[in-house]
């Protein structure tokens, strides 16, 4: 079923972003008369809302092609540091209106960069050439609700090579995605490795068919990594232990 998000080209912000970042948007303008009152009492400018949104609509399409809106006029603002309380009757759409005003792709792999005090350019900067380097660029303005587990895996790592991580240790990523989710995570991870120069990864994994996207592979057991090398030369013993293991209930 196709989903579709409306209300602007941001119709949702979600922070914590970098401050920076959360400084370009847009806030109500005091009108001519009070401004000047508003200026005299040097009053601290209010924060950027934590959430906030503006006419929002959410509409799901059927495979027969017919679109149930789901969400039609959504508007919101909640300050930082408050607690409010979304209500309504059964079915009106609060837990899809939650789902759609969690960050967005492109603040989320943001997210990560507010504690290392960067301009706003080379946070913008960061974020887009880290999802590139996962294909993720144009899921930017998406929230991360609507995005499948692979896409979500991608976005993870696009976050930390956003931050600029030269080692990246992966603990079974693919396990509950299907086949076409597990290649794109791999071969995202296989790209970014490749394309850095520098970066090195390390990924656990009882999927042998991911071992062709290695450069090496490293064999546990019993607490004892048991022999490190190409990725031929480990393939074929973990299929000469595998041989032996099923030959050993043959009748
Ligand atoms: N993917 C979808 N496909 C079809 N209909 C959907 C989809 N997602 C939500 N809906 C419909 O949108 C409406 C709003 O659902 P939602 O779960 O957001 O409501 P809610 O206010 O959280 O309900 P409740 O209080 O019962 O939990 C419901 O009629 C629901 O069936």
């Amino acid at each position: 079923m196709a989903q579709s998000l409306t209300g602007g080209a941001t119709p949702f912000c979600c922070y914590p972003h970098p401050p920076s970042y959360a400084a370009g948007r847009a806030t109500p303008t005091a009108p001519p008369s009070t401004r000047r009152r508003v200026v005299a009492s040097a009053s601290p400018t209010p924060p950027p809302p934590a959430i906030e949104g503006r006419g929002v609509g959410f509409s799901v399409t059927t495979r027969r092609g017919l679109v149930l809106p789901v969400l039609k006029d959504c508007s919101l603002c909640v300050p930082p540091g408050q607690l409010w309380m979304l209500l309504g009757p059964n079915g009106c759409g609060k837990s899809t209106l939650l789902k759609v005003v969690m960050p967005t792709v492109e603040s989320d792999v943001a997210f990560g960069l507010g504690k290392l005090n960067l301009s706003l350019d080379e946070v913008r900067s960061r974020v887009s050439q880290s999802l590139d380097a996962v294909g993720m660029l144009s899921y930017s303005q998406r929230p991360i609700q609507t995005l499948s587990g692979g896409q979500k895996q991608r976005v993870a790592i696009a976050g930390a090579l956003a931050e600029a991580s030269k080692v990246l240790l992966l603990d079974e990523l693919t396990t509950f995605l299907d086949e076409y989710d597990q290649m794109g995570v791999v071969k995202a991870v296989r790209n970014s490795v490749t394309a850095s120069g520098e970066v090195a990864a390390l990924w656990v994994t009882h999927r042998l068919e991911e071992l062709r996207y290695a450069d090496g592979a490293i064999y546990m057991e019993d607490g004892r990594t048991i022999i490190q090398g190409d990725v031929s030369s480990i393939s074929r013993f973990i299929k000469r232990k595998q041989a032996r293991y099923f030959g050993h209930f043959e009748l």
